[in-house]
């Protein structure tokens, strides 16, 4: 299953690692439409105020801080992950308040300068907003395969949560492990929310 993992990891970040910064650039702009409209209220029914976790992407995962600034300016508290020292473990969060407010941390990653919450934190958001390699339509996703995510979002319901990937990488099937936690969504730049699971 691992090998199976892996495998597939290795060829969908051979994908993105040839995405030209114009793709990237329009691919980015459209999850901020997304993400600035309407859907998200008529998706999960909460209202500008409500709470929404996000991630800061680094390379060419799907995304972009204009993508945060726009959740900002929408009215919504926006948690975001930072990486506890030492072996994987639940991810803790900090509430994002603008560029100014991140620095670098473990990986690389950047992450809030400001107070840390409890890996609790997250159950209480409306939305979250997961990074992801591939997403498939039952909701099994793969992620960077340390299993950050996978130990901090087992508490959440599942339509809460949201895969944000590319659209060639919302897939018909991908290998589910015993700890996987199944998604409710895929956001796409091209599709914007697409319910998974329900078929
Ligand atoms: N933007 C973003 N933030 C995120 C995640 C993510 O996938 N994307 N995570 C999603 O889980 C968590 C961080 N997970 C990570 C897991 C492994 C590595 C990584 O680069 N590991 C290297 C070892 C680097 C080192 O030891 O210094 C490796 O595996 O080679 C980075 C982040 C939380 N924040
Ligand atoms: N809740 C958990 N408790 C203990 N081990 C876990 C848990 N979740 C995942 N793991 C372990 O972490 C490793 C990576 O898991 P997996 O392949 O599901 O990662 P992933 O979902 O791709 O990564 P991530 O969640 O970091 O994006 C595996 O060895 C898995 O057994």
């Amino acid at each position: 299953m691992d090998t199976a993992k892996n495998t597939l990891r290795q060829r969908f970040r051979a994908r993105r690692d040839v995405l030209s910064p114009q793709v990237k650039a329009d691919a980015d702009e459209h999850l901020v439409i997304s993400l600035a409209n309407t859907d998200l209220h008529d998706h999960f029914s909460a209202s500008p105020g409500a709470l929404i976790a996000a991630y800061v992407p680094v390379g060419t995962e799907p995304g972009s801080i204009a993508v945060l600034d726009t959740l900002l300016a929408g009215g919504w508290d926006v948690l975001l992950p930072v990486v506890v020292p030492g072996p994987p473990a639940p991810l803790e969060w900090a509430r994002y308040s603008g560029p100014a407010s991140l620095r670098t941390g473990r990986f690389g990653l950047l992450e809030p300068i400001g107070p840390t919450q409890a890996p609790s934190a997250v159950e209480r958001s409306d939305v979250v907003l997961v990074p992801a390699l591939a997403v498939d339509r039952q909701g099994v996703r793969l992620g960077r395969g340390a299993g950050y995510y996978d130990r901090s979002i087992a508490g959440v319901p599942r339509e809460r949560l949201v895969a944000v990937v590319y659209d060639e990488e919302l897939v018909d099937q991908l290998p589910a492990g015993p700890f996987d936690v199944p998604m409710g969504w895929a956001l796409t730049p091209k599709t914007g929310f697409t319910r998974l699971g329900t078929t």
